[in-house]
């Protein structure tokens, strides 16, 4: 007979709010919330706060069950081990049932105080990312993110569809800008902490198909993500405001992933390596542009 494990104490709620990964969750809110605020109807203030919250609920729920089935990869990788379950501040099992409860309140909760549209957009987010990007694809293939990214990608289309009950061509289209957004965003990241995910045994691209492959596949990603950026000006979806910003913006981006598709050493002496600067500046691009679409519609 094996010795019963001894019970941990009850975890703190900072160590649930970690569970929710918020430092990344502010961008997901953000925006989910201009892609409310840029959709023609307006909204009625107590409709789209629920709408947020609900968003933010769901991509936490998201966060806490994916933290719950990689335990053993948070807890072999310096930047995730002093996450609470790989610390050993909580129990599995308690993650386990604040992210199915999370999850299942955020998406019956939109459906009942905002629309079907939004929630199934909602609940579709949050089984992308657990069971599709996390459980599947994760610990498989270098293609993981490209795929798994998606998730990330529904927040605008879920805050169009709680505006509005549809989804339009702008709201397709800035999903396909964070969907495309995604690989060079993580990518970068993934070129400086790839000794964390080699320990890990995940099959990031730098890892498994090496530097130069992960460069020049930034560089490709970014040409389809910078017209996706751009297409709703020429559409006509968008005016100067928002058109303006995108060029700008996109082209600064487009400059950073040049020169990090081209680099092929690490110069000594670099303060910031240009991957670290295109990771750091992709996060700032998304609340640029996402901001100004919001000006765009209301201060056009
Ligand atoms: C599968 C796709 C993605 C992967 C693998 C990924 C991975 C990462 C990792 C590993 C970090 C660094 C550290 C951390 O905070 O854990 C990070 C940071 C960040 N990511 Fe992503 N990301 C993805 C998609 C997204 C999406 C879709 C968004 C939002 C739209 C986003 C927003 C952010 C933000 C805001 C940070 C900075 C957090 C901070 O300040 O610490 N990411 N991402
Ligand atoms: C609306 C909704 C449900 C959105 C949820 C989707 C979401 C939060 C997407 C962002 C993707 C993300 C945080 C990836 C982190 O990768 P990882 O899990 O491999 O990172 P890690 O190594 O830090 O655990």
């Amino acid at each position: 007979m094996t010795p019963a494990q001894p019970l941990l104490p009850p975890a703190d709620w900072r160590d649930f709010l970690a569970l929710t990964k918020p430092r990344v969750m502010t961008l997901v809110v953000f925006t989910g919330l201009c892609g409310m605020l840029a959709a023609p109807v307006p909204v009625h203030p107590v409709i789209g706060f629920a709408a947020i919250l609900c968003i933010a609920l769901g991509a936490g729920a998201a966060g806490a069950l994916n933290q719950w089935y990689e335990a053993d990869l948070d807890a072999a990788m310096r930047r995730t081990a002093q996450r609470p379950l790989p610390a050993g501040r909580m129990e599995r099992q308690s993650a386990l049932h604040f992210g199915v409860g999370l999850g299942a309140f955020s998406v019956i909760f939109m459906l009942f105080a905002v629309n079907m549209a939004a929630a199934a957009i909602l609940a579709a987010s949050i089984l992308f990312y657990v069971l599709v990007y996390t459980v599947w694809l994760k610990r498989r293939t270098p293609q993981n993110i490209v795929i798994g990214g998606a998730a990330g990608a529904f927040p605008p289309l879920i805050g169009w569809a709680a505006a509005t009950g549809e989804v339009a061509l702008l709201p397709v289209l800035l999903f396909a800008l964070v969907f495309l957004w995604t690989p060079p965003h993580f990518w970068a990241l993934a070129l400086f902490v790839k000794t964390d995910y080699a320990n890990a045994g995940v099959p990031m691209l730098p890892v498994v198909a090496g530097e130069r492959t992960t460069r020049r596949q930034i560089g490709l990603y970014t040409l389809p993500m910078a017209a996706a950026a751009v297409a709703p000006w020429p559409l006509g979806l968008t005016g100067a405001i928002y058109g303006v910003t995108a060029l700008a913006t996109t082209a600064i981006f487009g400059g950073m992933a040049y020169v990090v598709a081209t680099r092929t050493t690490d110069p000594a002496g670099d303060a910031m390596r240009p991957e670290k600067r295109l990771f750091k500046y992709s996060i700032l691009y998304l609340f640029l542009i996402f901001g100004a679409l919001v000006a765009d519609r209301w201060y056009a």
